[in-house]
């Protein structure tokens, strides 16, 4: 891993990494938060998964999560959202598919499935080789994203079992088969079949579990300004799944809150504090 820049921050330090990713083919930039614990003991990290048209800046810049992190002792993982540089014809045409929106998935279709593998990056090759850069224990990995990244904290944490411990997400886009990104995404990454869409829906995942997958509870926070809570978020599906199979799940609705990183600075607070509980229990 390449070390593009770093900054001390409450006491740890907000680096900037390049390293060439073998799952996608291209090198990719992430963000890491140490908090100053990490000097002296392996610490538990949070992966945090941002939304459509945002890099891996946006969290370490606009969420203001450092100084709690710094506190709880957690690892802040923020990797970009999509692979860049593929070269694909009009990959950056659509601030909402293609650069900029990989979605957490494996593309199985031409020309995206070459490059656009961001599910292998984050689920295989990110945390081998998080554990063996950082003082990271790779027993204690939780998950959370806002928006297309709160559709892949849950997913990925849902196809996963075992590898994230806690999850949370901040306004995700709970039902992609039914809302228009989903559909886009669903239809240019994985084909138009929808048979093979169920397995990428957070909703449609919980809602085939046979028992609960994580008993200690998910957080969902959801403001209810939020411009695209009624056509592309869809919360009620994933609460209405959880209810299904029993799943413990906390959705708080704010009244006043719209989707940008104001709501998700609001709140970010709670979801290190849950994840941090979760993760430092033995
Ligand atoms: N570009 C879109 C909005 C995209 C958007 O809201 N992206 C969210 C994630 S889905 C975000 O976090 N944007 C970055 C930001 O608010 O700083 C539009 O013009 O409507």
């Amino acid at each position: 891993m390449e070390l593009l820049g770093q900054h001390r921050c409450f006491g740890g330090t907000q680096r900037f990494y390049r390293h060439d990713a073998s799952s996608i083919g291209l090198p990719m930039r992430l963000a890491v938060f140490v908090p100053p614990q990490a000097e002296h003991e392996a610490r538990p990290a949070l992966f945090y998964l941002a939304g459509l048209t945002c890099t891996e800046e946006t969290f370490p810049i606009k969420a203001g999560a450092q100084r709690l992190a710094a506190e709880l002792g957690l690892i802040l993982v923020a990797p970009d959202t999509s692979p860049r540089g593929a070269g694909i014809a009009g990959e950056s045409d659509h601030w909402d598919f293609g650069v900029g929106a990989g979605f957490y998935l494996d593309a199985t279709t031409e020309p995206w499935q070459r490059h656009y593998r961001m599910e292998s990056y984050l689920t295989r090759e990110l945390p081998e080789l998080l554990a063996q850069t950082l003082p990271l224990d790779r027993q204690r990995l939780g998950i959370c994203g806002h928006s297309m990244g709160g559709h892949g904290a849950l997913t990925l944490a849902l196809r996963h079992r075992g590898l994230f411990r806690s999850v949370s997400a901040l306004a995700p886009v709970a039902a992609p088969s039914d809302c228009p990104w989903g559909v886009k995404a669903f239809t240019g990454y994985l084909g138009p079949d929808r048979s093979t869409w169920a397995a990428h829906d957070a909703s449609a995942l919980m809602a085939a579990s046979s028992e609960a997958p994580f008993p200690d509870g998910i957080l969902i926070d959801q403001g209810l300004a939020d411009q695209f809570l009624t056509e592309q978020l869809l919360p009620e599906r994933f609460e209405a799944a959880c209810a299904k199979v029993g799943q413990p799940l906390t959705l708080r609705r704010h009244e006043g809150y719209d989707h940008g990183y104001y709501f998700v600075s609001s709140f970010i607070g709670d979801h290190l504090r849950f994840h941090a509980e979760r993760l430092n229990r033995p």
